[in-house]
């Protein structure tokens, strides 16, 4: 197995780039040192974990290698002595599902984004194959892999719902300490049949197709969203959608702009799109907004980013453990997106899937 395709090593105990076998994981069977920090307290452990650190090279345009790079020394100081780190840079999209579902299969203690939401997208989703959740061949069925984060993205939104700055030797902080919290995951389920994941928040019509157009302005920071948002207005027309909540009766709503599903609070650069969705609650928080023109977005920017939107008009929230959305028209040019990342159109059914993912917190 190649270590995770454009594979630098960090420690000399991580071994295996470019070898068939013996794997990264399996390379280092030493003693964990009595100082084993990389791991959930007050657990023994006869190994030392093996994180994976999975690199977006490209993540902020090009910044987060530039500060990755800069923080190496400092990880492998905090955390090297303790525990086996293999850092895998992703050689393009979706790499980063392979590489997790790999490191998951050779029973990785943990897993960690190191990028935007982008990233930890396509990580969240490396966690299921299938349908299923991705388990090691090897080690034992209480054997969890962790989900951590490095944020060193442009929006990095999904940090901002658990309060964490955008600063990485906090979060080196939060890996060497090991605590781990179980957090939802919504699956997004379509016509073809396949199962996507997100983790942060899944958005329907305006808002992802601005998300679609934002990505092409990463260069611009956090201004690809504001660029994103007026290029998405262009031809921009609300459209009638018949929803279903909790496998209930269809129901039409008129003039939908934008419908988001939320599993965590903030979306678009910091946007506090579902200020109620709770990642530990077992649902969604789903704020649909209907017949706004786009003079009410300047009008109401504000609300929509402290979060006070939820009680204007047209504007209506509601917990569901599901939902599923058509077109009333039939039009198949309705965009999704999933976590800031384009999915493709309309229709969709979103599901959350309680305590899906053990997260180091
Ligand atoms: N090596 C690569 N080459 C090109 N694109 C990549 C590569 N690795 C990952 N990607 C893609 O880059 C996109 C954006 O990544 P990421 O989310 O980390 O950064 P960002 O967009 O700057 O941050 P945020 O999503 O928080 O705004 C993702 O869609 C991912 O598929």
């Amino acid at each position: 197995m190649v270590c995770y395709g454009v594979t630098v090593t960090i420690t000399a105990s991580v071994l295996g780039l470019g070898m068939a076998k013996p794997s990264f994981l399996r390379a280092e069977q030493s003693m964990a040192s009595d100082r084993a920090t990389c791991g959930p307290p007050g657990v023994a452990s006869t190994r030392r974990p093996d994180l994976v650190f999975v690199v977006n090279p490209l993540g902020a345009n090009g910044r987060t290698v530039k500060e990755w790079k800069k923080l190496l020394p400092y990880l492998r100081s905090r955390l090297g002595n303790d525990c086996n780190i293999c850092e895998s840079l992703t050689s393009g999209p979706s790499h980063a599902i392979d590489i997790t579902r790999e490191a998951i299969r050779e029973g990785a203690d943990a897993v960690i984004a190191v990028g935007g939401d982008g990233t930890l997208h396509e990580v969240a989703n490396g966690f299921f194959w299938a349908g299923k959740p991705v388990s090691s061949h090897d080690r034992d069925s209480s054997h969890r892999t962790a989900l951590g984060l490095i944020p060193l993205g442009t929006g990095s939104d999904f940090a901002r719902t658990l309060g964490w700055k955008n600063d990485p030797h906090e979060a080196i902080e939060r890996i060497a300490k090991g605590l781990r919290s179980h957090v939802d995951v919504g699956v997004i389920s379509g016509e073809s049949g396949d199962y996507h994941y997100f983790i942060n928040v899944a958005d329907i019509h305006l808002s992802a197709k601005a998300g679609y157009y934002a990505a092409r302005y990463k260069r611009f920071g956090n201004l690809c969203y504001v660029i994103g948002a007026l290029q998405g207005f262009i031809g921009h027309r609300n459209e009638d959608l018949k929803i279903k909540f909790d496998e209930g009766e269809w129901e039409t709503y008129s003039q939908v702009t934008a419908l988001c599903i939320g599993n965590a609070k903030y979306f678009g650069g910091g946007m506090k799109i579902t200020p109620n969705a709770d990642l530990h609650s077992g649902d969604f928080e789903v704020v649909i907004l209907q017949d706004f023109k786009w003079y009410d977005f300047i009008l109401k920017m504000h609300k929509l980013y402290k979060g006070t939107h939820v009680t204007v008009n047209n504007v209506t929230s509601r917990r569901v453990r599901s939902i599923e959305v058509e077109s009333v028209a039939g039009s198949s040019n309705i965009f999704v997106q999933s976590d800031g990342e384009h999915l493709g159109f309309l229709p969709r059914k979103f599901c959350s899937l309680a305590a899906a993912i053990e997260m180091i917190c």
